[in-house]
């Protein structure tokens, strides 16, 4: 059977990056089937302990969420883990907002907590290949726009 890969992007804020780690070491084997990214510091953990190459971007609060998007806009990323944390403000919270916007904005599948990333990794659809799952924006683009 043929596996579809797909370029994952694990995020995790810091009193979730254990619960990240743990969930990674639990699906290794399917992360180590596709092409992974993470923002920084979660990527920098991830590699150590999983010992699997990562694609490394900015730390979070650096750029790292808005490199995330940019390339959820590109379709460089296809696929999001992000474990933020709904209990602590965090100065950069503009571009997690940002970044799980555009997630939606391009029907990407996306896990914010534990179970829903172990649903996702438990569907068939994962490594299956799959029509094209983006959104056709062409009406929009082409939206009339009046001139004031
Ligand atoms: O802040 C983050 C996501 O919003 C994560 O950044 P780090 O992986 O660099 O800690």
């Amino acid at each position: 059977m043929t596996t579809y890969t797909k370029k994952i992007a694990l995020v995790a804020h810091d009193h979730k990056k254990s619960a990240l780690l743990d969930w990674a070491s639990q699906h290794r084997e399917i992360l180590s089937r596709h092409h992974l990214f993470a923002t920084g510091t979660t990527g920098r953990l991830l590699e150590d302990h999983l010992k699997l190459p990562i694609r490394k971007l900015q730390s979070g609060p650096l750029g790292g969420d808005q490199q995330i998007g940019a390339m959820i806009a590109t379709g460089d990323i296809d696929f999001l883990v992000f474990f933020w944390d709904p209990l602590e403000p965090l100065p950069h919270d503009p571009d997690i907002k940002a970044l799980l916007r555009l997630a939606v904005v391009w029907n990407i599948p996306m896990a914010c907590n534990r179970i829903t990333a172990d649903y996702l990794f438990a569907s068939p659809l994962l490594e299956q290949e799959l029509p094209d799952t983006r959104p056709d924006y062409d009406a929009y683009r082409q939206r009339p726009i009046q001139i004031e």
